[in-house]
This record gives structure tokens, C-alpha cells and sequence, in this order.
């Protein structure tokens, strides 16, 4: 299959850096943005000032308001937007195509993962997942990064993740995306926690022993979903939980922080927080938990904060009395 260009959809932070990774792979890239408007600034200033200030894009990047064909398409837009984003697009550009998923989290209502939001709406398109510790900052300057992507097929995701491949962008190709998808959409409200414990000044041994039990607890979420728990060892699980609960660079952990410092989330979206998918995903991930008869506190404890039910030093109490019992 030809993999020579690359459209990339959603002109903010993460669109724009995967279209310079796509470039600095050799690609020759669209990034489709919104605004007919956006896309001339774009191209003029050779920059995304709005969405990812101080980088300068590679010739090879061109943006536009219009969705061309291309060999490869990648959607970045909120994991809320992919429905109504994929709605508006002609199916006929995606069918027998990879269509790279790179949002992270899990749909509101539906409680579908971005591949199955794909399937429903163009069930044709050939699904790929990317995921892994990845701040589009550091993508686009050229640091070096490590993601996970999965797809059906072996020879065909081995062949993708070498045409997106670049001196400073790597991705490792896998076949768990039902796995990769939980960990990506899961990391975010984990963040969120970890961000709380930071706000509420509780502590790095909490922080710590906060990111063991998340990850226990994705494992169960993974498994029941039909996922592998080996996956979590890779970048998609290990290696974003890391970045996101440790940085304070991650929109989640800092929207966590305010709600440790005692935020309500509408005070927190009011003041002009950045996008953080775990806000969304928690209520929907806490859902999938009881569908699916996993005990998930964490998920249940993140879900409780952020939709005001109850403060953080009641959830504290409550997840530190819980029947002692065995590690594994
Ligand atoms: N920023 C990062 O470091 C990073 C890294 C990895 C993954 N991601 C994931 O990428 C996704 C997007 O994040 P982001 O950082 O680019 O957010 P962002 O807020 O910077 O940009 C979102 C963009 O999506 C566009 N958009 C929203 N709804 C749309 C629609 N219906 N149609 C077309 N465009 C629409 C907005 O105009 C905006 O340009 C999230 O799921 C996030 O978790 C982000
Ligand atoms: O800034 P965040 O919290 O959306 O995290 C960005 C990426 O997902 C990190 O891998």
C-alpha cells in the first residue's frame, strides 16, 4: 500500500505535531484545520501560534480547510469531537485507508472507544491506534519520543509505524488495540488524581503508591474489556501513565491540581483551563467499570471529585479505610 502523504485532522496542540512528525518522516502533509482563516495564518506564519506557539513547521506541512485525499489519515481532535468530526467527512476519502485514531479517551453516552466510533461511522476505514507518553510540545521540537501504534495487521502496522517513523519520533508497532485505547483513555483520569494529590499537598509517597494502584486497576479495566494486561508494560501503559502523572506539563494533572486545591470543575473550565480529556472520560470510565463488574475506586473516587460529590479529603478517608487485602 502507498503510505507517501499524510492528512492529518485537528489544528490544535496534537494535530499540528503529529503533521511535523508525519513531515520529518518524509511525508508530505495536510493538516486540515476548522477555518479557512486558520489555515492561511498558518501557512503564512509557517507556525500554529494558537495551538502549539514557537514552532516553526516543515515545508512539507501544508494547511487547509479542506479534507484531500491522502494515503494516510490521522484524526486528532477531542475524543468528544471524533463522532461529529467523522459525520462531516466523506467516507468515500477513508474507506481502505489507515485511519490513525490518536485521541484519548472514551465517548460520552455511547461509552465507545475511538476505534468503534470509527467502525460506526465508517465501517470501511482500516483502524490504527496511536498512544504513548507524547506531549505535542516536545514531538514537534524534535525530542525525542516513543509511541505505541496498533493495528489488525502485523505487516501493515510495521509498515505504517515506518512510514510515520522519523529520527526523533518512534513508533513501536503493536496488535492490542482495545488495550492500547483503555490505557491512552485511562492514563487522563489517573492524572487527574495524581494532579489532586499535588493540589491538596498529600504527598510523593501518595503520588506513588496513587500510580501502582491506577495501574493494577487499569489492568482489570484492559482485561475485562478483552484487552491484554502485557500491554500495559509497553508505552501506551507504563510509559504515558508515567509522563501524565508526573508532569505538571499535562493539562490533566494541572486541571487535577486545581481540583485538589478546591475547584469545582465548572470554576476550573470557567478560568480557561485547557483541554483535559479525563474530565469527560471519568463519569463515562466509571460507567464502563459497573457495566462491566470491575471495581475501579480510583476511576469511582476521580469521577465522585469532578463531578462535586464529594471533596478530596472524604475520598482520602474513604480510599484509605477499604478492607485491607491482598496486593495481587
Ligand atoms: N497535546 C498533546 O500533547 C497530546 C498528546 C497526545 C494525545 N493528545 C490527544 O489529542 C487529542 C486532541 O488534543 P489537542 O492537544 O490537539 O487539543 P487542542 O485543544 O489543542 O486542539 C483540539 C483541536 O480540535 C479541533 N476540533 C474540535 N472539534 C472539532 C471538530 N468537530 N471538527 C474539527 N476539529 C475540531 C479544535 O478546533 C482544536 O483545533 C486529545 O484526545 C488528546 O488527549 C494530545
Ligand atoms: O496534556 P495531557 O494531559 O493531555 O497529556 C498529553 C499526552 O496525552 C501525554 O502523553
Amino acid at each position: 500500500m502507498r503510505l507517501e502523504t499524510v492528512s492529518v485532522i485537528g489544528g490544535g496542540a496534537w494535530g499540528t505535531a503529529l503533521a511535523q512528525a508525519a513531515a520529518m518522516a518524509g511525508r508530505g502533509v495536510t493538516l486540515v484545520v476548522r477555518q479557512a482563516g486558520t489555515a492561511e495564518a498558518i501557512n503564512a506564519a509557517r507556525s500554529n501560534e494558537t495551538a502549539l506557539p514557537g514552532q516553526t513547521l516543515l515545508p512539507a506541512i501544508t494547511a487547509s480547510s479542506d479534507f484531500a485525499e491522502a494515503d494516510i489519515v490521522i484524526l486528532a481532535v477531542p475524543a468528544q469531537a471524533t463522532r461529529t468530526l467523522l459525520s462531516g467527512l466523506d467516507a468515500t476519502l477513508l474507506a481502505g485507508r489507515p485511519v490513525v485514531l490518536s485521541a484519548k479517551g472514551l465517548e460520552t453516552g455511547t461509552l465507545a472507544r475511538q476505534s468503534e466510533i470509527l467502525a460506526d461511522m465508517v465501517p470501511e476505514a482500516l483502524p490504527y491506534v496511536l498512544s504513548g507518553p507524547s506531549f505535542a510540545a516536545d514531538v514537534a521540537a524534535g525530542r525525542p519520543t516513543a509511541v505505541t501504534l496498533a493495528g489488525d495487521d502485523a505487516d501493515a502496522t510495521s509498515a505504517l509505524a515506518t512510514a510515520l517513523a522519523g529520527p526523533s519520533f518512534r513508533p513501536y508497532a503493536a496488535d492490542d488495540r482495545i488495550g492500547v485505547e483503555i490505557a491512552g483513555a485511562l492514563k487522563n483520569v489517573y492524572a487527574l488524581a495524581c494532579g489532586a494529590v499535588e493540589g491538596a499537598d498529600l504527598g510523593a509517597s501518595a503520588r506513588a503508591a496513587l500510580i501502582a494502584r491506577a495501574y493494577a486497576e487499569m489492568a482489570r479495566m484492559v482485561t475485562a474489556m478483552g484487552g491484554s494486561a502485557h500491554t500495559l508494560t509497553g508505552l501506551a501503559g507504563l510509559g504515558d501513565l508515567t509522563l501524565t502523572c508526573t508532569s505538571v506539563q499535562s493539562r490533566n494533572y494541572q486541571f487535577g491540581m486545581a481540583l485538589g486545591a478546591g475547584g469545582s470543575r465548572q470554576d476550573i473550565l470557567a478560568s480557561g483551563a485547557k483541554l483535559a480529556e479525563g474530565v469527560a472520560t471519568a463519569p463515562v470510565a466509571a460507567a464502563l467499570a459497573r457495566s462491566l463488574g470491575v471495581e475501579a475506586p480510583l476511576i469511582d473516587a476521580v469521577d465522585a471529585v469532578v463531578a462535586g460529590q464529594a471533596d478530596i479529603a472524604t475520598i482520602v478517608a474513604g480510599l484509605m479505610s477499604r478492607p485491607l487485602k491482598r496486593e495481587h
